[in-house]
């Protein structure tokens, strides 16, 4: 579990070694408020996915399905930066196993929220799906800006890092994945 406690007294350490005073009135209830939100921000190192993905029953519909746009905030590992954009998640349900889309969403969140990588959350959402409904293929795809890159160190605003992580049939038939990136990129 996080440990907030611990938190606190570490922000306050923080403020300390940056030359601030802890004491000052508008920060005395910033360690507080920062392990609050870390415990937020960084929920998904502590929930246990499958609990939230219910699979429905649906023997029809065996074509693509495609979730684009999902926003998606995360923090990078390297410097505690958040890196802010859109998921999109496609995939192509063998018979009978459907995914409420609401849970494409909700697997973007949790695995979102913990120190990560960009390359690792794509490949992490679309093993998720790939184990939750052993689909005929899952493709994701997300675009990102980091604020690494952006306020400090090179000072890129604007430059977008875009990764895909393609399972199945996306991977192995061209036409397939020409399909998925085409509706991907149809704004
Ligand atoms: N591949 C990848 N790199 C990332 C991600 N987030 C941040 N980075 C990069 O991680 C690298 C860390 O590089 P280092 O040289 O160790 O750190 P640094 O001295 O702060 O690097 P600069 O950002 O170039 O100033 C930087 O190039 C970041 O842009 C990510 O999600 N994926
Ligand atoms: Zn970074």
């Amino acid at each position: 579990m996080i440990d907030k406690e611990k938190i606190k007294k570490a922000v306050r350490e923080i403020l300390e070694a940056i030359g601030e005073n802890p004491d000052r009135e508008g920060l005395l209830e910033t360690p507080d408020r920062v392990a609050r939100m870390y415990e937020e921000i960084f929920a998904g190192l502590h929930c246990d996915i499958s609990k939230s993905i219910k699979i429905f029953k649906e023997n029809e519909h065996q074509e693509m399905v495609l979730v684009k746009n999902i926003p998606m905030y995360s923090m990078c590992e390297h410097h505690l930066l958040p890196f802010i954009g859109v998921v999109h998640v496609a995939y192509l349900p063998k018979k009978g196993r459907i995914l409420g889309i609401s849970k494409f969403a909700r697997i973007v969140d949790m695995l979102a929220k913990k120190p990560q990588l960009q390359e690792r959350l794509t490949s992490e959402i679309a093993d998720t799906i790939v184990e939750a409904v052993n689909p005929l293929g899952a493709a994701v795809v997300i675009e990102a800006e980091h604020l690494c890159m952006t306020m400090r160190g090179i000072k890129k605003p604007g430059a977008k890092t875009v990764t895909s992580a393609l399972r199945g049939v996306f991977k192995l038939d061209e036409r397939t994945r020409a399909e998925v990136m085409m509706l991907i990129n149809t704004r």
